[in-house]
């Protein structure tokens, strides 16, 4: 009987998404040793809406947090004088504790990693358009490590059991600062990549913390009984 091998994932992403056979594909190991230090950089400046109405939702590979167009800003480090906006912020996991980041530092994945998209409101008008430019998005990637509970973090890991199903989203107002779910230290890597999942556009500023973010392991327990690697269980 002839063995049908159906291989689906980042090896076939090229077939349907050609720019995934790019020269700034994410996500990347960062070495270390390699990184050059940040010269004079200006410093990197954020400001978020807190009281807003945000939705969060299943979109079948992890869950997301839409900012629903309310205002922010992201300037600054390697942004040149474009500002950016909060578009939405999602997780990555992975299926077991201690892999599922999309980044690996030293080859090291940590247990999960936060994205954090925005788009370039000086030279774009949509989100859409920006995700198609080389100079459309900025995320900054917060990598996630098992230790205390996370306070933030956690009004929304709260609501992952009512949206168990892909394109399942529940609305909350409950105030909320993305600000604290960045890191302390707000040292980081950037380098000019792409989006880590289909289509992969090489539209990406990357801008990796250096600094892990702890996460209790009840909460990547709730996040792995959801979401396992990719498919939702
Ligand atoms: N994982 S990631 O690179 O931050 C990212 C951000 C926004 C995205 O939109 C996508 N499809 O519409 N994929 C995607 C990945
Ligand atoms: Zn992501």
């Amino acid at each position: 009987v002839p063995v049908v091998i159906l291989i689906v994932g980042p090896a076939t992403w090229v077939e349907k998404f050609p720019e995934a056979r790019g020269t700034r594909q994410s996500p990347v190991d960062i070495v270390t040793s390699r990184a050059s230090s940040g010269g004079s950089a200006p410093p990197l400046v954020w400001r978020y809406s807190v009281n807003h109405p945000r939705s969060v939702v299943n979109p079948g590979y992890c869950w997301r947090v839409d900012e629903n167009g309310y205002d922010s800003e992201l300037r600054g480090g390697p942004l040149g004088s474009d500002v950016y906006k909060l578009q939405q912020w999602h997780c990555h996991w992975g299926s077991v504790n201690g892999e599922g980041s999309e980044h690996t530092v030293d080859g090291r994945a940590f247990s999960g990693e936060l994205h954090l998209v925005h788009w370039n409101t000086s030279k774009y008008n949509s989100f859409t358009e920006a995700a198609g430019q080389p100079d459309g998005l900025a995320v900054l990637g917060v990598l996630l490590m098992v230790g205390s509970k996370h306070d933030e973090l956690d009004k929304v890991v709260r609501l992952l059991p009512y949206i168990q199903h892909k394109g399942d989203k529940v609305t909350f107002s409950e105030p909320l600062n993305p600000a604290n779910l960045l890191p302390k230290r707000i040292a980081y890597w950037t380098y000019p990549g792409s989006l880590t999942t289909p289509p992969c556009t090489e539209s990406v500023t990357w801008i990796l913390f250096k600094e892990p973010v702890q996460v209790s392991a009840e909460q990547v327990r709730l996040n792995l009984c959801y979401y396992v690697n990719g498919k939702n269980v």
